[in-house]
């Protein structure tokens, strides 16, 4: 039997309007995400990990619209994912959790009342069902008294405990992918810890997609299968979570991931990615890391597209793919 994946996003272009011009800030994105498993994405701020959740939920903000590319999703247990259209919201098969829980979460209505109501909006359940599934979330994302805090406001919550909310809020619309955007960023490092076990065991015990959206590498290594690294609105690298932060081959990766201090290495200043990202306005056909790779020839002045992430295996969007590899170990 072929296994297809829950979410199929294939040559995604976004673009901000701007009087009579379009700025394409999402080019050419393109990525596949199974059962269970978790694609990880990295990058600088402003890169487009944002839009590329928004752009697959159909939640793109005002003035940002979806110029090109499908979005697949399967809806059912074994089925060929099928398109949903620009300025569809994915509605059932997608659920997304961002950084600011408050995003998530009416401030005027009870977190448990919320849930409720999301459950019921599947349809085919009574108000008293609602209620227990509602109170069966909140114990499963790890909230104590459950019956109790079903009656909490937001604003009564903690912050960890607000996210646990927004979580079982995302798991109360039934998905098949979780869109996490930055969930663990506005937390402590213990509670990040906690949601980060949180989601792994929502995604195993459900077989859930899931995508993870984050700046920091250690939080992608430790919940990501696959990483896809972006860069100026285009995915630069993707393979395995050794193969990309171990491995990595496009200088861009390499210098994100050399940025990263490490507790074993040896003490020395930290090491950042020289420059900044250029401006969209500013995106070219060539190699958009250009200005800011030490390994730079003319060859990286053609044509470089960002790689189709479908793909299976390591594979970088550097034209000296491979032959690099080596000589960046040196750098
Ligand atoms: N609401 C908006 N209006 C105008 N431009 C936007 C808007 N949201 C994003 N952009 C632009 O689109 C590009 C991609 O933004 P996006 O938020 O996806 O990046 P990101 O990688 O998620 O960054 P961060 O890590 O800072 O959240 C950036 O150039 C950003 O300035």
């Amino acid at each position: 039997m072929t296994s297809h994946p829950l979410l199929e996003v294939d040559g995604l272009r976004v673009a901000i309007r701007r009087q009579d011009t379009a700025l394409t800030v999402l080019d050419g994105v393109s990525f596949a995400v199974g059962a269970s498993q978790c694609l990880g994405i990295v990058g600088e701020s402003g890169c487009g990990k944002s839009l590329t959740l928004r752009a697959a939920m159909g939640l793109l903000p005002p003035g940002i619209e979806r110029t090109g590319g499908k979005i697949r999703l399967s809806l059912q247990p074994g089925a060929a994912p099928s398109e949903v259209q620009a300025g569809q919201v994915a509605g059932r098969g997608l659920a997304m959790v961002f950084q600011d829980s408050h995003a998530s979460l009416d401030p005027t209505m009870r977190v448990g009342t919320f849930i409720a109501e999301t459950v019921r909006r599947r349809g085919g359940t009574s108000r008293s069902d609602a209620r227990r599934q509602a109170v069966e979330l909140l114990a499963s994302v790890g909230v104590p008294d459950p019956k109790v805090r079903f009656n909490a406001y937001p604003h009564e919550l903690s912050g960890g405990m607000r996210q646990r909310v927004a979580i079982a809020l995302a798991l109360a619309t039934d998905p098949r992918v979780l869109l996490c955007d930055e969930p663990t960023t506005a937390l402590d490092v213990t509670l990040q810890a906690q949601i980060l076990r949180l989601l792994n065991t929502a995604r195993t015990e459900r077989g859930l997609g899931m995508i993870f959206v984050s700046h920091d590498i250690a939080v992608i290594r430790q919940i990501a299968d696959v990483v896809a690294v972006m860069y100026a609105g285009q995915i630069i690298e993707i393979g395995t979570v050794s193969d990309v932060l171990d491995r990595p081959r496009h200088p861009y990766a390499r210098a994100l991931i050399d940025a990263v201090p490490s507790i074993d290495g040896p003490v020395g200043p930290f090491r950042s990615v020289p420059g900044s990202p250029p401006d969209p306005i500013d995106y070219g056909s060539a190699c958009r890391f250009l200005d800011r790779c030490g390994h730079r020839d003319t060859a990286c002045e053609g044509v470089v597209n960002g790689i189709d992430g479908r793909e299976a295996g390591h594979r970088s969007a550097c034209v000296h793919n491979g032959t690099l590899a080596h000589g960046l170990e040196a750098t």
